[in-house]
């Protein structure tokens, strides 16, 4: 078996519950948004996004209260929308700032990181979720501040996480072969997308999920249950 030098996680439904970024971080964004937007909507970044996301929609000349429904829909439709990830995450840092919640990893994941770093691995994040916001997700983890463990984070400015195309750009930025490389998700999509693109792939099962007879890919429960 090729040895593994380099680990690639997801967050949601992987190192994180689905509960946490759908019945928190969601809500609150949603909760915000409209007033952010007020508030911060001529900032050159703000500004970036807010055309960005007209542009996928293609409403591009749209009043801003029109991009503003938009963005609503989408969270609400759960899009995993490259411009709609970027001001999220820019709301959520406020929450994370003022206490307001900390990011859910499973009881497992701080140690297994933790023990794979020692083993001399390099460990990195690919999340739709925007590279800031998933700076501040495990800043303000549950199990305590997780940045020092993560060598580099990806989210989908690299591409989709469903095509073959991301996992290669990431394995060259990693500077890994694509066997040397494990990557770790809950969506049975992405994982085939790694497989193609030569990396190894083990597929979370968190509870109550049921592991199929024959799954696709290796499957686990928790990363414990991980050998390399
Ligand atoms: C890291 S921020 C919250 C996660 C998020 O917005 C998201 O869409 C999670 O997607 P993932 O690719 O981690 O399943
Ligand atoms: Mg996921």
């Amino acid at each position: 078996m090729t040895v593994i030098r380099a680990i690639v996680t997801d967050i949601e439904g992987t190192t994180s519950s689905i509960s946490f970024v759908k019945d928190v971080l969601f809500p609150y964004a949603y909760k915000r948004l409209p007033a952010f937007i007020e508030t911060h909507g001529d900032t050159p970044e703000v500004q970036h996004w807010l055309h960005e996301a007209a542009k996928e929609e293609g409403i591009v000349e749209a009043p801003r209260q029109d991009v503003i429904e938009l963005l609503l829909r989408w969270i609400r439709e759960d899009r995993k929308s490259t411009a709609l990830k970027a001001l999220q995450g820019m709301i959520w840092q406020e929450g994370y700032e003022g206490g307001d919640y900390q990011a859910h990893v499973y009881p497992e994941v701080s140690a297994a990181l933790h023990a794979w770093r020692a083993d001399g691995l390099h460990l990195y994040v690919y999340s739709s979720g925007s590279v800031p916001a998933q700076k501040l997700f495990f800043r303000y983890s549950d199990a305590g501040d997780l940045t020092p463990m993560f060598s580099g984070y990806f989210d989908t400015e690299t591409g989709p996480k469903r095509e073959r195309r991301s996992y290669e750009l990431i394995a060259e930025a990693i500077g890994e072969q694509p066997a040397h490389i494990l990557f770790l998700s809950d969506i049975v999509e992405e994982l085939d997308a790694a497989r193609e693109a030569g990396l190894r792939t083990g597929w979370l099962l968190r509870e109550p999920l049921d592991v199929p007879d024959a799954p696709r890919h290796p499957a686990y429960r928790t990363f414990d249950d991980i050998v390399l």
